[in-house]
């Protein structure tokens, strides 16, 4: 199967308040994805609809082959979801979770599950709801490496993580992804995170999908230029050829796909004049910031 996750033409709205319309992606099979956008973006959303606890207002999503909406059991033991780290049955504590996990995943591992579990400083007997936040982000980790499943989907996977088990955790599940040809589906504000793990990004504005690429190709065409807005008109706008701007008194950034040379000309037929136009090196971050805006 060339994509694991197929989604068409989402459209959803809560009540009257649009969140996006024909939003579109697919997920390649054994590849890692991420869904990165401004708070109330739709992330969330959109993995509720994956999750089929959301039903789409228009469009439709495929995992695995299957309808989100109507997931076969097969099916459904092969995708891990991960909400936000949140726990459903967090009255139990590690072991009994487990065993009770255990249960509904043909393919369960407890051994990783176990070794992650071995470097949380809790006592045997502690309640999982009595854990501090990270604590339960990595319990909820675990138990999605133990399920061992084909596709993971994991919303905001490093919640509460500190800098530490965060570089274990997203170093750990980069070589796993590939050796074991898994598909992985995260969302994360920790950019970072993302520069090391994924291969493919979804960029999501408030007006729906602002860029879709490879990493490879995002980071390599995505540019920022700088320069001296020099005495004059400035009439910066975004389109073609500025993707965004901004300006502060008279230095100006602007972010665009195209090279320097169209750029320059881009200023020149606008009657822009500049001084010390130059190329900004860009991390995934900044190109974020730089596509989405600061605000
Ligand atoms: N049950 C709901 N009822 C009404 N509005 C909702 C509901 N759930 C989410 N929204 C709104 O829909 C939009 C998208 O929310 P969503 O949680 O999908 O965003 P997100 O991209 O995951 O955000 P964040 O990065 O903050 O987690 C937001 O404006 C949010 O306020």
């Amino acid at each position: 199967m060339e994509y694991a996750v197929e989604c068409r033409n989402l459209t959803h709205y809560y009540g009257a308040k649009k969140v996006y319309e024909n939003m579109s992606f697919n997920i390649k099979t054994g590849s890692i994805l991420g869904l990165l956008g401004k708070n109330g973006t739709g992330k969330t959303t959109t993995i509720n609809i994956l999750n089929g606890f959301l039903e789409p207002k228009a469009g439709e999503c495929f995992i695995l082959g299957e309808n989100s909406q109507y997931l076969s059991p097969e099916t459904k033991s092969k995708v891990g979801f991960l909400l936000e780290g949140h726990i459903q049955y967090d009255f139990m504590n590690i072991y009994q979770i487990e065993k009770f996990y255990s249960q509904f995943y043909p393919q369960w591992k407890k051994e990783p599950y176990y070794e992650l579990m071995s470097k949380l400083k809790i006592t045997d007997k502690q309640k999982i709801s009595t854990m501090s936040c990270g604590q339960q982000s990595q319990v909820a980790l675990g138990l999605i490496l133990a399920q061992d499943p084909d596709l993971m989907i994991m919303d905001d996977f490093s919640m509460g993580l500190d800098p530490g088990y965060r570089r274990l955790f997203v170093e750990f599940l980069a070589e796993y992804g590939k050796a074991e040809n898994k598909t992985i589906f995260v969302t994360s504000h920790i950019i970072q995170d993302m520069e090391r793990l994924i291969d493919d990004v979804v960029i999501m504005g408030y007006e729906g999908v602002l860029h879709s690429s490879s990493m490879d190709y995002f980071m390599n065409h995505f540019r920022q230029y700088d320069f001296q807005v020099k005495d004059g008109p400035v009439d910066l706008t975004k389109d073609d050829v500025i993707t965004n701007y901004d300006r502060v008194k008279n230095h100006a950034s602007v972010y665009s796909f195209k090279s320097p040379e169209d750029v320059k000309k881009y200023l020149k037929d606008k009657g822009i004049a500049y001084d010390n136009f130059r190329e900004v090196p860009m991390t995934l971050e900044d190109a974020f910031i730089g596509i989405t805006g600061k605000y």
